[in-house]
């Protein structure tokens, strides 16, 4: 039976489209009509705009909210940095090294108690540029043991938020509405939306996130492909408003119950206030947390000869100031049918001037032998810039000898990729501290690779 949004409580009834102009009310007659900010808005109000690009910004370009809320978010006590026990290095990056070798990893831990949530258990794991000058990406592994306070919220200043959950259902609380992210979905949370993350069904989660310093997520240009496929625009599922109403007679008035914790150039700071930061009531705007399922993709490959680029597979696309180069791609390796004549159908050797950094939501992948000290769920592994890369010698082998029936490949599964054109850097926690990096990666996937080469043609002319 497909489950439509109308099998879901009330609060997962979502609004679709990308990029779109959504509204959304929780209390009829929120949302002011014909104007952004009357003298007293509806309710009583507050009208309160959340920005996303430049006022000035380009039309096509321009991405703003208004929301309508019971206390306009700046009333808080100043922020705090936190303490280094609070704001713990492996979260907030530290040293990152540039390094040219292949590199991957072991399935990363869920968890290791209970006391840990969405925020204390994220990452940083690899990154390139700097939060402060608006370039570059972070790439986090997260591991939640439990669901955040239900009086705490989050928001990062430094970036949109893609979240890739692997194992554990996120049911995401946002100032927009609630949203119900599974493995084998993905969400965005953007710049700024405080968010509380809870763990669906109390099931530890694990996962992958990427942080956008620049710019936001688009969807690839479809070129002559046409008007549909890859990632369709309706697909995008926004958030419907949704509001609690714990709040004084004044934004003071009461203990300060409710923590709101900001990323801030990668460092954490915290503040306390009286009243809940989910109290917006409507909202109307372009900029708004959304989410996919990765089931919707309609995938689109070769079917003559030849493996394509992996960018026929791309979801999302973070663009730099140059056109068709983008500071991240979110590309998804979903099953699908090979049927290419006369093709060595895995991925070719090569090397690339984007890195490439992968995940594993479930099964496996095509051009890697699982198992133990394979690429498995969970796990992942970073090909940087020019570093050379391709099929482990039995994946070769297999591929070399194989009969060229159609054949449908990653039933079940769903590796996925994070091209950037930056250099990426690894931190102390991605290189040591999570104790997940297989030494022998490169020895076990090209050590055994074979010489085949069935000695001099020709002329020979070329040995002179
Ligand atoms: O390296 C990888 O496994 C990712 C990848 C997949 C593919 O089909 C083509 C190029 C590429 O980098
Ligand atoms: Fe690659």
């Amino acid at each position: 039976m497909p489950v439509t949004q109308f099998d879901l409580p009330e609060k997962y009834r979502y609004q679709n489209g990308f990029d779109s102009y959504l509204e959304s009310e929780a209390s009829p007659g929120a949302l002011p009509i014909g104007q952004n900010s009357p003298q007293k808005p509806p309710l009583g109000l507050y009208a309160e705009k959340l920005s996303g690009t430049a006022f000035t910004a380009p039309r096509h370009e321009n991405k703003q909210t208004w929301l309508y809320r019971i206390l306009p978010s700046c009333s808080h006590p100043p922020f705090t940095e936190l303490s280094a026990d609070a704001s713990p290095e492996s979260m907030t990056g530290g040293k990152l090294h540039f390094i040219p070798n292949q590199l991957r990893w072991d399935p990363f831990d869920h968890a290791s108690s209970e006391a840990t949530d969405f925020v204390s258990g994220l990452h940083l794991i690899a990154g390139a540029g700097d939060p402060t000058l608006k370039q570059g990406i972070g790439i986090y592994i997260y591991a939640a043991g439990k669901s955040m306070d239900e009086r705490s919220a989050f928001y990062s200043a430094d970036g949109d938020l893609l979240i890739v959950p692997q194992e554990g259902a996120l049911d995401i609380r946002t100032e927009f509405g609630w949203m119900l992210v599974r493995p084998l979905e993905i969400c965005v949370i953007p710049r700024g939306v405080r968010y509380q993350v809870h763990l669906a069904e109390g099931k530890p989660a694990r996962g992958y996130a990427l942080e956008l310093y620049q710019g936001h997520f688009i969807l690839p240009e479809l070129g002559p492909i046409g008007s549909n496929g890859l990632a369709n625009a309706r697909d995008f599922q926004a958030p419907v408003a949704c509001f609690t109403t714990d709040c004084g007679t004044t934004a003071f008035d009461g203990p300060n119950v409710y923590n709101v914790v900001a990323k801030f150039n990668n460092t954490l700071f915290a503040t306390a206030q009286p009243h809940t930061p989910f109290d917006v009531v409507a909202w109307h705007g372009n900029y708004y947390p959304y989410k996919y399922d990765l089931g919707r993709f309609n995938t689109i490959g070769s079917i003559s000869y030849d493996h394509p680029d992996p960018s026929i597979f791309t979801v999302l696309s973070a663009p730099s100031d140059h056109v068709g180069t983008a500071v991240a791609d979110f590309v998804i390796f979903p099953p699908r049918w090979l049927v290419g004549e006369d093709t060595f159908r895995p991925p070719w050797y090569h090397r690339n001037t984007m890195s490439e950094f992968m995940g594993l939501i479930c099964g496996g992948y095509d051009a890697k032998k699982g198992g133990q000290g394979g690429f498995v769920p969970g796990g992942a592994s970073l090909h940087n810039v020019m570093s050379g890369h391709g099929p482990d010698a039995d994946s070769y082998e297999g591929a070399r000898n194989a009969e060229l029936k159609p054949a449908k490949v990653g039933g079940g599964s769903c590796a996925f990729m994070f091209e950037s054109c930056l250099m990426v850097g690894v931190t102390e926690w991605g290189l040591k501290k999570c104790c997940k990096v297989q030494e022998a990666y490169s020895e076990h996937s090209w050590g055994g690779v074979k010489v085949h080469w069935t000695g001099e043609g020709g002329s020979g002319s070329h040995l002179l």
